[in-house]
């Protein structure tokens, strides 16, 4: 059985891991905990310390080898090489995210993608040929997803969710602004830009007062 992390560690590994596939993508073999402290705005000694905490080390001079880095916070995670994603709402948004080209590269794919709107079904967003609503529960057995994205209109996105509770999601991406209810078990991530904005701005409030603050 896997050790149970801290959500905080749990957190900055996912960062750690975004970060060094990216820079793989970039053609780079190691990763220096500066560089990892730069680009996820945390301290290089406390990712020294984190990788260190899973067993991971790197060499002096030379950094972390990027590819094992890799393997080893997926498997600490827990994490598959791929999932398989079902995607409801073959809009504007869905389609965007289904024709993403990251995704695929980080072992997220959009396999299925569902509407309700009979003019989109039969269409293909990204490679994927939309299917009817009601074909959500058959599919996402046979393709054993456990994660669903909700890409619908607000109004949609309840059911939807309910579907998808049912159909044994484990995980859902809630882009819409409505506040799902699910039971316990099921995750839901809600993409929020305004949250990340307001997050930041908060700090930028911060930094200008106290600037203000210094000069009085
Ligand atoms: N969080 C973000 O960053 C972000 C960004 C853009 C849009 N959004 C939100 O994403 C959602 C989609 O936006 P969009 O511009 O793609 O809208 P859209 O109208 O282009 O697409 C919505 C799709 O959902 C389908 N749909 C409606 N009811 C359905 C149901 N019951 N079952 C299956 N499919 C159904 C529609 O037929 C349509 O194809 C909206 O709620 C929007 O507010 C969020």
């Amino acid at each position: 059985m896997r050790a149970t992390l801290q959500p905080g560690l749990t957190n900055r590994l996912t960062k750690y891991l975004r970060v060094t596939q990216q820079l793989i993508e970039e053609g780079r073999d190691a990763v220096s905990s500066k560089e990892l402290g730069d680009f996820t705005g945390i301290n290089p000694v406390q990712v020294r310390r984190d990788l260190n905490a899973i067993g991971f080390s790197g060499t002096r001079g030379v950094g972390y080898q990027a590819y094992d880095l890799v393997e080893a916070v997926r498997s600490i995670l827990g994490l598959r090489q791929t999932y398989n994603i079902a995607l409801v709402g073959a809009g504007n948004l869905g389609s965007a995210i289904a024709s993403s080209a990251i995704l695929p590269k980080r072992g997220f794919v959009i396999h299925d993608v569902f509407d309700n709107d009979p003019d989109k079904i039969g269409r293909t967003v990204g490679n994927v040929v939309v299917k009817h609503i009601d074909e959500l529960a058959k599919s996402v057995e046979e393709a054993d997803e456990i994660i669903g994205i909700i890409a619908t209109p607000s109004q949609a996105a309840q059911e939807v969710a309910a579907l998808m509770v049912e159909a044994d999601i484990k995980v859902i991406l809630n882009y819409t602004d409505v506040l799902l209810h699910v039971p316990p078990g099921v995750d839901v991530h809600r993409i929020d830009p305004t949250a990340q904005l307001m997050h930041t701005l908060y700090y930028l409030t911060q930094a200008e007062s106290s600037e203000a603050g210094a000069q009085s």
